[in-house]
């Protein structure tokens, strides 16, 4: 059964500093949305409004057409990797899969890399198998939908893939809501893309719009 998040009709401002005030996003199941946008545009206050990690006095965010005003308080409905590490540090990783209900048999056959690492503490990850870590266990999570802020960050170019094959796997069970500035990698398994720009959400029509919008360079051939 398809299932559709919507967020709209979302202000914030910081000070005198309006960020966002246009916003309208339409998220279903069984599809990537991308979001796109220079920085400090405001994709992870976006984000953080939908998930209610931050407040703000005018929002809309609807499951199924029903407002949901903490989603934050249904991780069955919505989970949110974010772009600092959450998973605790002093746990090892067995602990960390135990607490989220997922096999780490499972993620270490498919990720050899990590076969001698289930009694390991999280803070003696690297950055980068820690943001790897982080990212399988949101996008495996039961969710209906997740959304993940900068999922490639600290990633090597294989790991990156690895995680894009996965985005793309895991779309079968949920909807998938990403931003991330390896801009080629989230073009690749997007369904649908936004641009986030001036506090507005503009749905793509083409990659060249990117240009148009002042993401990425004119002379860029997607
Ligand atoms: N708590 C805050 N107080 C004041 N200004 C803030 C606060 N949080 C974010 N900002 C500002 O709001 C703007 C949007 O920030 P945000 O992190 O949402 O942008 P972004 O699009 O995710 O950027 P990037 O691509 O660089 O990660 C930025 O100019 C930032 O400096």
């Amino acid at each position: 059964m398809k299932h559709v998040l919507e967020f709209d009709s979302i202000q914030l401002s910081f000070g005198e500093r309006r960020i966002l005030s246009d916003i309208a996003v339409r998220c279903e199941t069984n599809k990537i949305t991308a979001l796109l946008g220079r920085n400090g545009q405001g994709k992870t206050s976006l984000f953080k409004i939908v998930y209610g990690a931050l407040e703000t006095n005018e929002k809309s965010i609807r499951f199924d057409g029903t407002p949901i005003a903490k989603p934050c308080s249904r991780p069955d409905l919505l989970r949110y990797l974010p772009q600092f590490n959450f998973a605790p540090a002093f746990l090892n990783l067995a602990r960390v899969f135990e607490d989220f209900e997922l096999d780490f048999g499972e993620f270490s056959n498919r990720f050899p890399e990590f076969r001698s690492t289930s009694r390991r503490c999280v803070k003696n990850l690297s950055g980068g198998e820690r943001r790897f870590l982080e990212t399988y266990l949101i996008l495996k999570s039961k969710s209906k939908f997740v959304i993940l802020d900068e999922p490639f960050t600290h990633l090597m170019p294989l790991q990156i893939e690895k995680i894009s094959q996965l985005i793309i796997e895991e779309k079968a069970n949920k909807g998938i809501i990403v931003t991330d500035h390896m801009y080629i990698s989230i073009l690749d398994v997007a369904d649908n893309v936004y641009v986030l720009t001036n506090g507005k959400t503009h749905l793509l029509k083409n990659n060249a719009e990117l240009a148009i919008f002042g993401y990425i360079p004119p002379v860029v051939q997607l």
